[in-house]
């Protein structure tokens, strides 16, 4: 049986590639591709937008109510939509806009309490998997004589409009529970005076079409570490997303992250 999936943000660069990838995957049928009601794209076929050929959905921008999980990648408003339309249908849901702020965060968590919820900042494996071996060498270098500077850089496309990527962010609270660095430094300017030992710095790029870079450096006084992790186009995240819909598709409420899905929970590896 093949699982109804609704992608939001479905015009989008992201959601483009969804409504792609998902018709290649006999196991998932596109019920709804939805967007803004006013993008240009509304009442287009789905499918003829992304380049994947007809699909049969026009984008538009209320649900069929058909749908065994909804996956956004738009905007924080639309994702406020898309939470408010799983809680009221009880529809599960995969959570991938970034850019949320505080009470974003707070209705995804309220949602995780009635309906399955996966929400990560990237679905990509492996971003994921190099969150495991930030959180691994950032807990071996705790302690180190002559401490250890931690740097966050990404770099994204220029029509990004959050900085830094919810994906930084992420590594920066990974890297800063392990080493108890509770200090964000974005950027620097000016005659600042030197390093403090308990800052995260993070810098964000924005050039040109690159669909994302992040590199952890781990700065020492002799030697330097540099975990790099980049995509070489959008697909990583959406078959990310789309292995979340079916993870998420079986689960009973709860909020999950996409180490869930990937099978790299504590204990799980
Ligand atoms: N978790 C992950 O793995 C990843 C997350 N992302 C995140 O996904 C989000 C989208 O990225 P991207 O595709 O590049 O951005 P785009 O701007 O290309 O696409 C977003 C789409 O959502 C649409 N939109 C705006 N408002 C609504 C609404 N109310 N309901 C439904 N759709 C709406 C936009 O329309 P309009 O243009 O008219 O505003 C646009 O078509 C970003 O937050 C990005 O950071 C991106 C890649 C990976
Ligand atoms: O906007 C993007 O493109 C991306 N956004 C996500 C983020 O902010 O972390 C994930 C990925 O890096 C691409």
């Amino acid at each position: 049986m093949s699982l109804k999936i609704s992608i939001s943000g479905a015009a989008g660069r992201m959601g483009q590639r969804l409504i792609a990838c998902a018709a290649a995957d006999e196991d998932l049928t596109v019920v709804d591709a939805i967007d803004r009601s006013e993008h240009p794209s509304v009442g287009s076929d789905a499918g003829l937008v992304a380049g994947s050929g007809e699909s049969g959905v026009n984008i538009g921008s209320e649900y069929c109510g058909e749908s065994e999980a909804v996956i956004d990648f738009s905007t924080p408003d639309g994702a406020k939509l898309a939470i408010e339309y799983c809680v009221a249908n009880k529809c599960p849901l995969v959570m991938a806009t970034t850019g949320l702020e505080e009470n974003d965060i707070a209705a995804i968590k309220s949602a995780a309490e009635t309906i399955p919820v996966v929400w990560a900042p990237s679905m990509s494996l492996a971003v994921n998997l190099m969150m495991k071996v930030t959180e691994f060498v950032g807990t071996a270098l705790k302690d180190l004589d002559g401490g250890v500077d931690v740097e966050v850089i990404e770099r994204h496309h220029r029509f990004k409009v959050d900085s830094p990527s919810g994906t930084a962010l992420k590594f920066g609270q990974i890297v800063g529970d392990a080493m108890g660095l509770t200090h964000q430094q974005h950027g620097r300017e000016g005659v600042i005076g030197q390093r403090p030992r308990n800052e995260i710095g993070y810098h964000a790029i924005r050039a040109g079409d690159d669909p994302g870079q992040h590199t952890i450096l781990f700065g020492m006084l002799g030697e330097k570490i540099e975990l790099h992790v980049a995509a070489s186009n959008r697909d990583c995240y959406a078959l990310g997303a789309l292995a979340a819909a079916k993870f998420v598709a079986k689960k009973t409420a709860g909020l999950y992250n996409m180490f869930d899905v990937l099978g790299l929970s504590d204990g799980q590896v």
